[in-house]
């Protein structure tokens, strides 16, 4: 028994990772909330021939009390998007209000289930979550989770376009977090390897394609928003990632932003001494299992890290002092 909740799930990404979710069978129960819409969201993925039954929930009524009760699993896709000309960092002033009020709801109510962050900015959000769990002496690191999985997505797009390889094969870990320069992919690590004549500008365009991929789609969709779909694939993707884990499959490892304490920041190396980072971690039964070293990197992977943990490190305060500040 598996019950997952979105909230945020009339979205442009809550729509289409609820869909996702209510597809596989590895879900038993899923609970739909947002502030508008959830009734038909709801009704309409009902009828789909899957084993969940799907219900939804608005604010009245203690609805979000009553989506996150018995939640074994939530991802948090709730928010605004960016429109083009604005930073992830922009969406702060919305955001962090609206992810630290479903945090409080988890805090209460489902305090053991995995939460998954896909809010932007995620390098702060997370941390807001962290420590409003904190405030409610709930906190697991274990169990919290930043989704950078489109990062890994579009690097595989990419790298698989650039070597001919069925991009589904592609295996590339991206770590530090999930904006601009703080998003750094080891390509070196590739398991389908770039040409070593792949260098210089080259090498240069394609990491800073992965680092500004979202850049892409916003100006793309020209003021209707910032990537939906592939979000909806890649947060799907993680979420059941982490559901086979917490039902005893073995040896499944992804890049995700977690909270690193003091063995797994030198276990990560590489000067990395943040409180989160995204670093490839073993998934297991309670979550979080194992934080892996970034292994072996090149200079210009090095410098990339590097250049990722100042922008890293004013993120995680911001979010610490949103809920940390005394109020005036
Ligand atoms: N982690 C990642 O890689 C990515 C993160 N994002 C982020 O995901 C977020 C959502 O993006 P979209 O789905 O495109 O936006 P959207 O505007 O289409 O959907 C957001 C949904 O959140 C709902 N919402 C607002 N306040 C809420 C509250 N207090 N409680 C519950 N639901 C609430 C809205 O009603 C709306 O249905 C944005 O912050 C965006 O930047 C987007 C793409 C990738
Ligand atoms: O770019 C954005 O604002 C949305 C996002 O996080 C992404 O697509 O990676």
């Amino acid at each position: 028994m598996v019950k997952a909740v979105v909230l945020g799930a009339a979205g442009g990404i809550g729509q289409p990772l609820s869909l996702l979710l209510k597809a596989s069978p590895l879900v038993s129960a899923l609970a739909l909330y947002d502030i508008v819409n959830t009734p038909g969201v709801a009704a309409d993925l009902s009828h789909i021939a899957t084993p969940s039954k799907t219900e939804g929930f608005l604010p009245p009524d203690d609805g979000l009390a009553k989506a996150l009760t018995g939640a074994d699993v939530v991802v948090i896709p709730a928010g605004v998007p960016r429109k083009p000309g604005m930073t992830r960092d922009d969406l702060f002033k919305i955001n962090a209000g609206i992810v630290r009020d479903l945090a409080t709801g988890i805090a209460k109510t489902c305090p053991k289930a995995f939460v998954l962050v896909i809010s932007n900015p995620v390098n702060s959000t997370v941390p807001i979550v962290a420590e409003v769990l904190k405030k409610h002496s709930v906190f697991d690191p274990k169990r919290l989770f930043g989704v950078t999985t489109l990062d890994v997505v579009r690097a595989s797009t990419f790298v698989g376009e650039i070597t001919k390889t069925d991009p589904q094969q592609v295996v590339i870990p991206v770590v530090g977090g999930h904006s601009g320069v703080t998003i750094v992919p080891l390509l070196s690590q590739s398991s389908a390897p770039l040409p070593s004549s792949f260098a210089g500008a080259e090498l240069d365009a394609l990491i800073h394609r992965i680092q500004f991929g979202g850049d892409e789609v916003v100006k793309a969709k020209d003021g209707a928003g910032s990537a939906t779909l592939s979000m909806a694939y890649a947060g799907a993707e993680f979420a059941l990632k982490v559901i086979r884990a917490a039902k005893g499959e073995k040896g499944i490892i992804a890049p995700t932003y977690v909270y690193l304490d003091d063995a797994a920041k030198s276990l990560v190396g590489n000067g990395v001494d943040v409180d989160f980072f995204s670093t490839n971690v073993e998934l297991g039964p309670d979550g979080v299992k194992e934080i892996k070293s970034l292994g072996s990197l090149t200079d210009k992977e090095k410098a990339l890290v590097a250049a990722a943990i100042p922008e890293l490190k004013t993120n995680i305060e911001k979010g610490v002092a949103f809920i940390n500040a005394p109020k005036l």
